[in-house]
């Protein structure tokens, strides 16, 4: 293989789910669980897939391996003795996993395996562990049962066990054993590429980073490449060389880990390393909290995903407030157009230790105002005035005229356009329009 050709490469990969309704199981939706990505792998590379839980992480690696047929898009796996071949006249490529048949596939499975968050789940109790990773063999042909078994008393060995520990049962190994037990079944076929979906998540925060040493190792002496899934940006950072950032089915940042970790381009990513515990006592910053949860893949936010989320969302041009009133600003928007503020629930607190007389409009509205984090007064005129007959609407119970009335003035860009990469050097690309803007503005600036 040359070394400029990736041993994979995932090309706006698609994996929808239909969603069923009714007597006659009409589709009326999917979920776009994976919804257009690529990246590729190069070989010997550790190349990670972060996220929150639901941002599509597993089913993108299902579908990379073909677990699930993918939707849409191509997955050019050069390993094996497939390397240096080009696309078809058709322009299809023929190492293109997606269109793989019975017998290419299962040649396939032999060049990529996957390890899973649980290994427990996946070995049957009643097999001994060196039965279960010799079936492995014995599936792809090696016919001889001395041979099987000296190749996996030896692979126990290599990831941390003994060749006694081959007749024993799984219940009778710990958890960081099993995962071990989880390496040597993929590995024993000796593949090109490993897929690890949460391989520690699992294990204690002590058992992790010994089973990470270990990947780490078996990646060098095995000449492995690796897709390693974590929703931790500690694992991640500590055994990858690239990362790509994934929100929403849909990676957001993509750049090699030291560089994406010193200069993180998109919020998302930014929020995420701020979950990272700092070891530090003596830093007391607050970081950035991530609030909320992913939204729902069947019905995702317009124009940037991750909008509704983020503390850099893009002001419209007329204001100018704090960042944080208008991230706020824009969560009650949202709050309000699903009549999700309970007036009734927020007078009610509001009485205790007052009288009814107490509780004029302008008190109901401030306490609207606590409830949402707003401030109790904007700093811009227009925004405050539209905000506060907003208030009177929703006080009055008019939740369409409030909406209509928050929904014409307090727009952001980031809901109207999705966002394109921004190539920042060095394969680091991000997706977030503010980067187009200042990417623009820099333009008009050489342009003057
Ligand atoms: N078979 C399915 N049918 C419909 N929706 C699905 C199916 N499988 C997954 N999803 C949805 O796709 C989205 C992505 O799920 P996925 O499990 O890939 O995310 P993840 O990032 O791996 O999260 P986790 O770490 O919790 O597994 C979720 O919203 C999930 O509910």
């Amino acid at each position: 293989m040359t070394n400029s050709e990736p041993i994979l490469q995932v090309n706006d990969l698609k994996k929808h789910y239909p969603i069923k309704r009714g007597l006659l199981n009409r589709e009326v939706g999917a979920a776009k669980a994976v919804d257009g990505i690529s990246f590729e792998i190069n070989p010997g590379e550790t190349v990670g897939l972060v996220g929150e839980s639901g941002c599509g992480k597993s089913t993108a690696a299902t579908s990379i391996i073909r677990l699930e047929d993918p939707t849409d898009g191509e997955v050019i796996f050069n390993g094996g003795d497939r390397q240096g071949a080009s696309r078809n006249g058709d322009g299809t490529h023929p190492n293109d996993v997606t269109r793989f048949n019975k017998r290419e596939l299962k040649r396939f499975r032999r060049e990529a395996q996957m390890i899973f968050q649980d290994p427990a789940s996946s070995f049957n109790p009643r097999m001994s562990v060196g039965r279960a990773v010799s079936e492995m063999l014995e599936i792809h042909g090696m016919k001889d049962k001395h041979r099987r078994r000296a190749i996996v008393e030896d692979l126990l060995e290599r990831v941390g066990l003994s060749a006694e520990d081959y007749d024993r049962y799984p219940h009778e190994f710990s958890g960081g054993q099993k995962q071990r037990i989880g390496l040597a079944r993929a590995l024993v076929l000796n593949p090109d590429l490993i897929i690890a979906d949460e391989p520690v998540s699992a294990l204690d925060v002590s058992i992790q980073a010994e089973v990470l040493s270990l990947i780490d190792d078996l990646q060098d002496e095995f000449g492995l490449s690796l897709l390693f899934i974590s929703h931790d940006m500690g694992v991640i950072k500590s055994i990858c060389d690239r990362v790509a950032v994934m929100y929403l089915g849909e990676i957001v940042e993509i750049g090699e880990v030291e560089e994406l970790f010193r200069n993180p381009q998109h919020p998302y990513t930014e929020e995420l390393m701020s979950a990272i515990p700092n070891p530090d006592p003596r830093d007391r910053s607050e970081g950035i909290s991530l609030s909320g949860t992913v939204p729902s893949p069947t019905n995702p936010p317009s124009g940037c995903k991750f909008h509704t989320r983020c503390h850099k969302v893009v002001q419209s041009d007329e204001f100018d407030l704090e960042q944080e009133a208008w991230q706020q600003l824009l969560t009650f928007r949202q709050q309000v157009s699903i009549q999700g503020v309970d007036v009734d629930e927020i007078r009610e607190n509001a009485l205790l230790g007052r009288s009814e007389e107490e509780i004029t409009d302008s008190v109901l509205k401030s306490e609207v105002r606590k409830e949402f984090d707003l401030p109790s007064e904007l700093s811009d005129r227009e925004a405050e005035k539209t905000l506060d007959n907003a208030l009177d609407s929703i006080i009055a119970d008019d939740f369409e005229s409030a909406t209509e009335t928050l929904q014409s003035t307090f727009t952001t860009p980031c809901e109207e356009i999705e966002p394109e990469f921004t190539d920042h050097g060095d394969g680091h690309r991000s997706a977030c329009i503010r980067h187009r803007n200042e990417i623009q503005s820099m333009e008009l600036a050489a342009d003057d």
